[in-house]
Protein backbone atom coordinates (compact mmCIF):
# COMPACT_ATOMS: atom_id res chain seq x y z
CA UNK A 1 0.00 0.00 0.00
CA UNK A 2 1.15 3.35 -0.85
CA UNK A 3 2.31 5.90 2.05
CA UNK A 4 -0.45 8.69 2.48
CA UNK A 5 0.63 12.07 0.96
CA UNK A 6 -1.40 14.17 3.19
CA UNK A 7 -1.20 14.20 7.23
CA UNK A 8 -3.78 16.77 9.40
CA UNK A 9 -3.01 17.23 12.72
CA UNK A 10 -5.90 18.69 15.03
CA UNK A 11 -5.84 19.86 18.74
CA UNK A 12 -9.44 19.44 20.05
CA UNK A 13 -10.32 20.45 23.21
CA UNK A 14 -13.02 18.50 25.74
CA UNK A 15 -14.00 20.99 28.40
CA UNK A 16 -17.33 20.73 30.85
CA UNK A 17 -18.18 20.21 34.64
CA UNK A 18 -16.85 17.61 36.82
CA UNK A 19 -17.85 14.06 35.91
CA UNK A 20 -19.80 14.83 33.00
CA UNK A 21 -18.40 12.29 31.17
CA UNK A 22 -15.32 14.04 29.04
CA UNK A 23 -12.95 11.13 29.25
CA UNK A 24 -15.60 8.28 29.21
CA UNK A 25 -16.58 9.90 25.67
CA UNK A 26 -12.83 9.88 24.92
CA UNK A 27 -12.19 6.59 26.20
CA UNK A 28 -15.43 5.33 23.85
CA UNK A 29 -14.33 7.02 20.49
CA UNK A 30 -10.61 6.12 20.91
CA UNK A 31 -10.61 3.15 22.61
CA UNK A 32 -14.37 1.51 22.00
CA UNK A 33 -14.58 0.45 25.55
CA UNK A 34 -16.77 1.96 28.68
CA UNK A 35 -15.67 1.85 32.88
CA UNK A 36 -18.53 3.08 35.04
CA UNK A 37 -16.02 3.46 37.43
CA UNK A 38 -14.90 7.29 38.23
CA UNK A 39 -11.73 8.87 38.42
CA UNK A 40 -11.32 12.42 38.62
CA UNK A 41 -8.54 13.84 35.55
CA UNK A 42 -6.26 15.93 36.80
CA UNK A 43 -5.03 18.61 35.10
CA UNK A 44 -5.06 17.27 31.58
CA UNK A 45 -5.25 13.84 29.43
CA UNK A 46 -4.40 13.22 26.19
CA UNK A 47 -5.80 10.52 23.29
CA UNK A 48 -4.70 10.27 19.98
CA UNK A 49 -7.53 9.24 17.37
CA UNK A 50 -6.46 8.53 13.55
CA UNK A 51 -8.47 8.84 11.46
CA UNK A 52 -7.60 7.66 7.72
CA UNK A 53 -9.38 9.97 5.73
CA UNK A 54 -9.14 9.16 2.29
CA UNK A 55 -5.90 6.89 0.44
CA UNK A 56 -4.01 9.56 0.75
CA UNK A 57 -5.34 11.39 3.71
CA UNK A 58 -4.20 10.76 6.95
CA UNK A 59 -6.17 12.79 10.34
CA UNK A 60 -4.56 13.11 13.56
CA UNK A 61 -7.14 14.16 15.88
CA UNK A 62 -5.20 15.24 19.59
CA UNK A 63 -7.95 15.22 22.14
CA UNK A 64 -7.25 17.24 25.17
CA UNK A 65 -9.21 15.90 28.46
CA UNK A 66 -8.96 18.83 30.56
CA UNK A 67 -10.19 17.84 34.29
CA UNK A 68 -13.86 19.50 35.66
CA UNK A 69 -11.99 21.38 38.15
CA UNK A 70 -9.81 23.18 36.11
CA UNK A 71 -12.59 26.14 35.17
CA UNK A 72 -11.79 27.49 38.71
CA UNK A 73 -7.94 27.09 38.24
CA UNK A 74 -5.90 29.25 35.67
CA UNK A 75 -4.30 26.95 33.92
CA UNK A 76 -7.04 26.54 30.89
CA UNK A 77 -5.44 28.96 28.67
CA UNK A 78 -2.00 27.43 28.35
CA UNK A 79 -4.29 24.01 27.65
CA UNK A 80 -6.13 25.88 24.86
CA UNK A 81 -3.49 27.44 23.25
CA UNK A 82 -3.58 26.44 19.76
CA UNK A 83 -6.54 24.60 19.59
CA UNK A 84 -8.99 24.06 16.78
CA UNK A 85 -11.68 23.29 18.17
CA UNK A 86 -13.82 22.20 21.46
CA UNK A 87 -16.43 19.97 22.74
CA UNK A 88 -17.99 21.34 25.58
CA UNK A 89 -19.98 18.35 27.31
CA UNK A 90 -22.78 18.40 29.95
CA UNK A 91 -24.35 15.63 32.11
CA UNK A 92 -28.18 15.70 30.91
CA UNK A 93 -29.34 14.17 34.41
CA UNK A 94 -27.65 17.04 35.92
CA UNK A 95 -28.88 20.67 35.32
CA UNK A 96 -25.79 22.35 37.12
CA UNK A 97 -23.52 21.02 34.31
CA UNK A 98 -26.01 22.29 32.12
CA UNK A 99 -26.13 26.09 33.38
CA UNK A 100 -21.59 25.76 33.71
CA UNK A 101 -21.95 25.58 29.85
CA UNK A 102 -21.99 29.03 29.11
CA UNK A 103 -19.41 29.82 32.04
CA UNK A 104 -17.18 26.97 29.87
CA UNK A 105 -17.61 28.76 26.84
CA UNK A 106 -17.05 31.70 27.52
CA UNK A 107 -13.60 30.87 29.17
CA UNK A 108 -12.90 29.72 26.11
CA UNK A 109 -13.86 32.42 24.13
CA UNK A 110 -12.00 34.90 26.40
CA UNK A 111 -8.49 32.87 26.19
CA UNK A 112 -8.50 31.05 22.99
CA UNK A 113 -9.17 32.75 18.76
CA UNK A 114 -8.11 31.45 15.76
CA UNK A 115 -5.45 32.81 13.88
CA UNK A 116 -8.28 34.76 11.54
CA UNK A 117 -9.45 36.52 14.77
CA UNK A 118 -12.82 34.31 14.95
CA UNK A 119 -13.76 32.15 17.87
CA UNK A 120 -12.95 28.44 17.34
CA UNK A 121 -16.22 25.89 16.41
CA UNK A 122 -17.92 24.52 19.23
CA UNK A 123 -20.03 21.91 19.62
CA UNK A 124 -21.92 21.23 22.70
CA UNK A 125 -22.67 17.42 23.99
CA UNK A 126 -25.42 16.24 26.22
CA UNK A 127 -24.22 13.42 27.85
CA UNK A 128 -25.27 10.35 29.40
CA UNK A 129 -28.43 10.27 27.41
CA UNK A 130 -29.13 6.74 28.32
CA UNK A 131 -30.19 7.76 31.93
CA UNK A 132 -33.23 8.26 30.30
CA UNK A 133 -33.59 11.83 31.53
CA UNK A 134 -34.23 14.19 28.89
CA UNK A 135 -35.97 17.20 30.38
CA UNK A 136 -33.66 19.13 27.87
CA UNK A 137 -33.67 17.14 25.01
CA UNK A 138 -36.96 17.00 24.92
CA UNK A 139 -36.78 20.44 23.76
CA UNK A 140 -34.53 19.90 20.53
CA UNK A 141 -36.04 23.61 19.50
CA UNK A 142 -34.66 25.24 22.20
CA UNK A 143 -31.62 23.68 22.12
CA UNK A 144 -30.91 25.25 18.32
CA UNK A 145 -31.65 28.37 19.94
CA UNK A 146 -29.28 27.90 22.51
CA UNK A 147 -26.64 26.82 19.98
CA UNK A 148 -27.59 29.91 17.92
CA UNK A 149 -27.21 32.12 21.01
CA UNK A 150 -24.06 30.86 22.58
CA UNK A 151 -22.17 30.52 19.34
CA UNK A 152 -21.82 26.53 19.34
CA UNK A 153 -21.95 25.14 15.68
CA UNK A 154 -24.22 22.70 16.84
CA UNK A 155 -25.34 19.69 19.63
CA UNK A 156 -25.60 15.92 19.86
CA UNK A 157 -26.92 13.97 22.26
CA UNK A 158 -24.20 11.13 23.12
CA UNK A 159 -23.94 8.31 25.41
CA UNK A 160 -19.93 7.00 26.25
CA UNK A 161 -21.75 3.54 27.70
N1 LIG B 1 -24.67 6.23 32.37
C1 LIG B 1 -23.62 6.91 31.90
N2 LIG B 1 -22.57 7.16 32.71
C2 LIG B 1 -21.54 7.86 32.19
C3 LIG B 1 -21.52 8.30 30.83
N3 LIG B 1 -20.36 8.98 30.63
C4 LIG B 1 -19.69 8.94 31.79
N4 LIG B 1 -20.38 8.25 32.73
C5 LIG B 1 -19.97 8.03 34.14
O1 LIG B 1 -19.85 9.29 34.79
C6 LIG B 1 -18.73 9.30 35.67
C7 LIG B 1 -17.79 10.43 35.29
O2 LIG B 1 -17.23 10.18 34.01
P1 LIG B 1 -15.83 10.79 33.55
O3 LIG B 1 -15.66 10.42 32.12
O4 LIG B 1 -14.74 10.43 34.48
O5 LIG B 1 -16.12 12.36 33.70
P2 LIG B 1 -15.16 13.60 33.39
O6 LIG B 1 -16.01 14.65 32.77
O7 LIG B 1 -13.96 13.16 32.65
O8 LIG B 1 -14.76 14.06 34.89
P3 LIG B 1 -13.51 14.98 35.40
O9 LIG B 1 -12.27 14.24 35.04
O10 LIG B 1 -13.71 15.07 36.88
O11 LIG B 1 -13.64 16.33 34.78
C8 LIG B 1 -18.09 7.90 35.58
O12 LIG B 1 -18.57 7.11 36.64
C9 LIG B 1 -18.59 7.38 34.23
O13 LIG B 1 -18.67 5.96 34.22
C10 LIG B 1 -22.65 8.02 30.00
O14 LIG B 1 -22.76 8.38 28.83
N5 LIG B 1 -23.68 7.31 30.60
Amino acid sequence: MQAPHKEHLYKLLVIGDLGVGKTSIIKRYVHQNFSSHYRATIGVDFALKVLHWDPETVVRLQLWDIAGQERFGNMTRVYYREAMGAFVVFDVTRPATFEAVTKWKSDLDSKLTLPNGKPVSAVLLANKCDQGKDVLMNNGLKMDQFCKEHGFVGWFETSAK
